[in-house]
């Protein structure tokens, strides 16, 4: 394949589009975990999603509706600025509807915007650590790992520095650069144990801003990873054996756990937890099995449990909370492909609203 030249494409980039206004509708695909996306021309720049048009695109071919009734509407959520494009263009988040605006069963966003809503006097707060692992275009071969076979034995590669031991780091900084620019709060990024895997934290967010600020990272992500001819992998377990899984730990708190003596209302969270496990481990992931063994920093997919800086522990209360005796804790449960409106709305149905 003939590579396109970034060069020649940036002379485009850079002409002056007037008050036109390149819209980037992105949404959450058929499977549940691929991300779509196509362009509108507006007219002037929107100050608020009211102001977005709803549109629509065929979901026959997303896996998302029939052949014979294929429309599906596109309603935006949130702005975001573009990274890519720049300027005053913008990403437009959307989640999907039917012709008569009823959800598709695959928006998990309305029902989140329902809980969070209810849960509102409660301000809950999510702090998520996206983990990835790059591959090579072939997407057999983690990067930076030599064909067909394997880099030396864990160890050298969590928070490391070096061409030994940090493998794509463009990438990761790329796309920390890109988020803050759009407007997501990504809090930090390091190299993770396994080579190759790295991982990003996005928040604390509030309630539904906390799915829509993730999604919307990791539609940066394949961007970005797309510029470099690099493959990104949100498998739970992306190679087998001794290697760690990657996750997507979730983190925290509502507005009593924060205050003096908050950290009684998270131990009461935590029992609540234990006892919907299942119920839990059944949203938080497809394919996590093969991630949650008991081994590489995770807990057994059968049992639950939680402690204080214990990241083998379901859960792990940071040390800082219990010092402090109030703060946040870390949900360790979650996969890296996991929809976070899904596992935040999941946690505050258990935690707050006692739903089922
Ligand atoms: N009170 C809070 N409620 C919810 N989230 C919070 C709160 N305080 C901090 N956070 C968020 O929790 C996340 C913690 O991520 P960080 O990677 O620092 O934690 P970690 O669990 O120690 O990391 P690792 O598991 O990789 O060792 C951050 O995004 C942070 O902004
Ligand atoms: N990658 C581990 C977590 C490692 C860490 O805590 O940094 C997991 O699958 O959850
Ligand atoms: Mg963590």
């Amino acid at each position: 394949m003939s590579k396109l030249d970034r060069a020649v494409y940036d002379t485009y980039a850079s002409l002056d589009t007037g008050s036109y206004v390149q819209a980037e509708y992105v949404w959450i695909g058929g499977s549940g975990q691929d991300l779509r996306c196509k362009t509108r021309t507006l007219d002037k720049v929107p100050t608020s999603v009211a102001e977005l048009p709803i549109w629509n695109f065929d979901g026959s071919s997303t896996g998302q509706a029939p052949g014979e009734d294929s429309e599906v509407m596109l309603k935006p959520a949130a702005i975001f600025k573009d990274p890519f494009r720049r300027g005053h263009h913008i990403l437009v988040l959307c989640d999907c509807y039917k012709p008569d605006m009823t959800p598709i069963p695959s928006n998990t966003r309305f029902d989140a915007a329902r809980v969070m809503e209810a849960a509102k006097a409660h301000v809950p707060w999510f702090g998520i650590e996206q983990e990835y692992t790059l591959f090579e275009k072939d997407q057999v071969t983690p990067y930076g790992w030599p064909k067909g076979g394997f880099p030396g034995p864990q160890g050298p590669y969590y928070c490391g520095a070096g061409a030994h031991s940090a493998f794509g780091r463009l990438i990761a900084d790329a796309h920390y650069r890109a988020c803050l620019y759009a407007g997501v709060r990504v809090s930090g990024i390091n190299a993770e144990v396994m080579p190759g895997q790295w991982e990003y934290q996005v928040g604390p967010c509030t309630g539904i801003e906390s799915g829509d600020q993730l999604w919307i990272s990791r539609y940066i992500m394949l961007r970005v990873c797309e510029d470099f001819g690099v493959h990104v992998s949100f498998d739970p377990k992306p190679i087998p054996g001794d290697w760690n899984g990657a996750g997507c730990h979730t983190n925290v708190s509502t507005k009593a756990m924060r205050e003096d003596g908050g950290m009684a209302k998270i131990i009461e969270a935590l029992e609540k937890l234990k006892l919907k496990h299942k119920v839990h481990i059944a949203v938080y992931g497809t394919g996590n099995e093969r991630r949650l063994t008991g081994r590489h920093e995770t807990a057994s997919i059968d049992q639950f449990s939680y402690g204080v800086a214990n990241r083998g522990a379901s859960i792990r209360i940071p040390r800082t909370a219990e010092a402090d005796g109030k703060g946040y804790f870390e949900d360790r449960r979650p996969a890296s492909n996991m929809d976070p409106y899904t596992v935040t709305g999941r946690i505050i149905k258990t935690i707050v609203l006692d739903e089922a």
